[in-house]
C-alpha cells in the first residue's frame, strides 16, 4: 500500500501558485527557512555534498542548500508544487534536480547515495511516518547524516500551531494540519533508531506572536529539528 495522503497533497497542490509568496500560507516556511539551513549547514558542511531533500514542495530549503553549494535532488508527490519549483529555480538561477517520487520508491532505486537527507515539515503530512523515516535511512551512505523537523504533540502544541496559527493569526490555512498526525520527540527517536539512525541532536523552532519572529531555541514543545546519523 502507498504511504501517500492524497487529501493531504491535494491541500498543497491549491496552494502551489502562492509557495514563493514571502507573505502567502507559506510565510511560515520562508521565515523558518535560514534558520533551520544554517543549522544544517552547520552540522554537514552542505558545499560539495550530495543531498536529497524529501517533500521538498516548492523548493524553498531544496533550493537554499544549493545556493550554499550542494547537489540537491529535491522529491515530492505533489505536481503543481513540483511544477512551481522547477519554474522558480529558472528565476533564481539554482540548480536543483526535482522527482515526483515516494521516498519509499526513491530507496528502491538509490539506495546508499546521499550525503545527507532532509525531511522537513513533511512527516506529519503521511500515513505511517516510520515508513518514511526508513526509506530515508536506505538513501543516506553509511556515516551520512539524516535530518527531519516536524510538530510536537501536546496542549501548548495545540495552541500554537492549530488555535494561534490556523484561527488567531491565519498564518495557514484551517485544516492544515491534523493534531493527532503530529509526532512527540520520543516518537520520532525511537522510529529514528529502530531504523537504524542515531539521533545526536535536537533544536526548538520558537515563535513569538508579538514580534512575529522565530528564532532557535532549547524549548522543543511546538516545532523542532532532529539530526540523525547512519552509522558506518
Ligand atoms: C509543509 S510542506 C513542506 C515543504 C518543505 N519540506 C519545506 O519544509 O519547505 C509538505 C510537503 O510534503 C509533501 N508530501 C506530503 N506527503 C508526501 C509523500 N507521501 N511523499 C512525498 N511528498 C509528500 C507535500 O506535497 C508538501 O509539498
Amino acid at each position: 500500500m502507498s504511504n501517500v495522503d492524497h487529501a493531504e497533497i491535494a491541500k498543497f497542490e491549491a496552494l502551489a501558485h502562492r509557495w514563493w509568496d514571502r507573505e502567502s500560507e507559506f510565510k511560515p516556511l520562508h521565515d523558518i527557512n535560514p534558520l533551520r539551513v544554517n543549522w544544517i549547514d552547520e552540522r554537514v558542511g552542505l558545499a560539495g555534498k550530495k543531498v536529497l531533500d524529501v517533500g521538498c514542495g516548492g523548493g524553498i530549503l531544496s533550493e537554499s542548500m544549493a545556493q550554499r553549494g550542494a547537489t540537491v535532488t529535491g522529491i515530492d508527490m505533489g505536481e503543481a508544487p513540483l511544477a512551481v519549483a522547477q519554474l522558480h529555480q529558472l528565476e533564481s538561477g539554482v540548480n536543483v534536480e526535482y522527482r515526483q517520487i515516494t521516498a519509499e520508491a526513491l530507496a528502491e532505486e538509490m539506495p546508499g547515495q546521499f550525503d545527507v537527507v532532509t525531511c522537513l515539515e513533511m512527516l506529519e503530512h503521511v500515513p505511517d511516518p516510520s515508513s518514511v523515516i526508513r526509506a530515508c535511512y536506505r538513501m543516506v551512505k553509511p556515516g551520512g547524516q539524516v535530518f527531519f523537523s516536524t510538530i510536537n504533540r501536546n496542549p501548548k502544541a495545540y495552541l500554537f500551531a492549530i488555535v494561534g496559527a490556523e484561527y488567531l493569526m491565519r498564518l495557514l490555512p484551517r485544516g492544515t494540519h491534523d493534531f493527532k498526525k503530529f509526532i512527540r520527540p520520543s516518537e520520532l527517536g525511537a522510529w529514528s533508531r529502530a531504523a537504524g539512525l542515531q539521533v545526536k541532536d535536537i533544536i526548538g523552532l520558537t515563535y513569538n506572536p508579538l514580534t512575529k519572529h522565530y528564532k532557535l531555541a532549547a524549548d522543543v514543545d511546538v516545532n523542532y529539528m532532529i539530526q540523525t546519523l547512519r552509522e558506518e
